[in-house]
């Protein structure tokens, strides 16, 4: 993951600027998960093909999501041709990864690549028989799918966040220089970060990219007063949930600090007034995976640039569609850090140096 994100900040952010944020965070997770689903590196075919037909099969979703009539996909509308055409270019690069890897571990030295594709491959049951082809491509479809726009979307907030409340984005830098003293983060640096990690998850809070979460009654029940017959769907929204006064006192307020020690928001976690992920079961299943993600990108970015707004640009919309995306591009300006010398790694930090005056509502949002 740092890796990554070390080489997009190096090559494509070096000298900073305006960038459309979100169009770079997109690319920076789908090589996150393929790496880590297939070992995809940056620059081969597979992943070259593979990212773009995965956004163009979204964009047919997102259209269908909103569209007053929908068209059967055997249909030959030219929507449908080019979705078909996208899923048919995804099961061809993930059957010959399937294909490739396979032979790979049958092989006398087996596959170096520990990634979850090989571990799916070693995986059997206990009639010792493993997984079929099919079976391996939707459970790396599903993966891929759930796990790349999520974490872009979670990472543009985050970073308007930074621009709209530039004290936390100094309280974020503090924290991450004095915890990393100018190494690149690791993993065992995340679970230190304490500040960074209640960022995340206010900013989840407020601007959560599953803003809707759905269940379907699998028998007839009552709930709240309402007859509930089986089969019918229900939607909660974490969105409405997460920004209701009866639960979060100044609810509208982005104060990363109320998840901290003494803070009050820790107990919503176990109340379920806070749903970013889901809840029950089945939520989600990729959230130790998002969390750490999303903490080694934003440490490896806040050590080396401030982020702003640039002056004159309107603040960006999100839209409701599949998830809570932003409506546009995320313009947001990047401007480089002077690299702090390195130094021993300690863990002073404090966040009584929080300012509040600087404090505002994301009502606008
Ligand atoms: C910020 C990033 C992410 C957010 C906000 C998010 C949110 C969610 C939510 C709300 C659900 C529905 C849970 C429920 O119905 O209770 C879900 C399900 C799921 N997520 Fe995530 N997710 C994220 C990242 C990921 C990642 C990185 C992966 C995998 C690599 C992943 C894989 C899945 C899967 C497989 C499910 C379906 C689980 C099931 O039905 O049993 N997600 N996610």
């Amino acid at each position: 993951m740092v890796n990554i994100t070390e080489k997009m900040v190096k090559n494509t952010w070096r000298t900073g600027g305006v960038r459309d944020v979100y169009a770079d965070f997109n690319e920076l997770t789908m090589k996150i998960v393929a790496s880590a689903l297939f070992g995809a590196d940056e620059g081969s075919e597979n992943l070259a093909q593979v990212g773009p037909a995965i956004t163009q099969a979204f964009q047919f979703f997102t259209r269908r999501a909103t569209s007053m009539f929908i068209v059967p996909e055997w249909i030959p509308t030219f929507d449908n041709i080019q979705y078909n055409s996208a899923v048919t270019g995804l099961n061809k690069v993930v059957y010959r990864l399937i294909d490739e890897r396979r032979s790979q571990l049958a092989g006398s030295s087996g596959s170096k690549k520990k990634d979850l594709l090989t571990r799916l491959l070693q995986a059997t049951d206990d009639d010792g028989s493993g997984m079929d082809d099919q079976s391996l491509r939707d459970e790396l479809m599903t993966l891929l799918v759930a796990g790349q726009e999520t974490s872009a979307i979670l990472l543009t907030w985050a970073l308007l966040m930074f621009a709209l409340h530039p004290h936390t984005q100094e309280l974020v830098f503090q924290e991450v220089s004095e915890v990393l003293g100018g190494q690149p983060p690791r993993q065992s640096d995340v679970s230190k970060l304490k500040y960074l990690e209640s960022f995340i998850w206010e900013t989840l809070r407020l601007m959560p990219p599953a803003y809707v979460v759905g269940r379907c009654a699998c028998r007839s029940t009552e709930l709240g007063g309402y007859q509930v017959p089986e089969g019918t769907t229900m939607l909660v929204s974490p969105y409405l949930l997460h920004r209701d006064p009866a639960f979060w006192p100044r609810a509208l307020e982005f104060d990363p600090s109320r998840w901290m020690p003494g803070g009050d928001a820790k107990e919503h976690m176990e109340n379920d007034s806070f749903w970013p992920y889901g809840g029950g079961p089945r939520n989600c299943i990729g959230m130790g995976f998002a969390m750490m993600e999303v903490t080694l990108v934003l440490a490896t970015i806040t050590s080396r640039f401030r982020v702003s707004l640039p002056s004159g640009n309107s603040i960006p919309s999100p839209r409701a569609m599949i998830t809570l995306r932003p409506e546009n591009q995320v313009n947001l300006r990047l401007t480089p850090r002077r690299q702090p010398k390195q130094q021993t790694p300690g863990s002073s930090f404090n966040v009584k140096q929080y300012d509040s005056q600087d404090r505002r509502e994301v009502s606008v949002l």
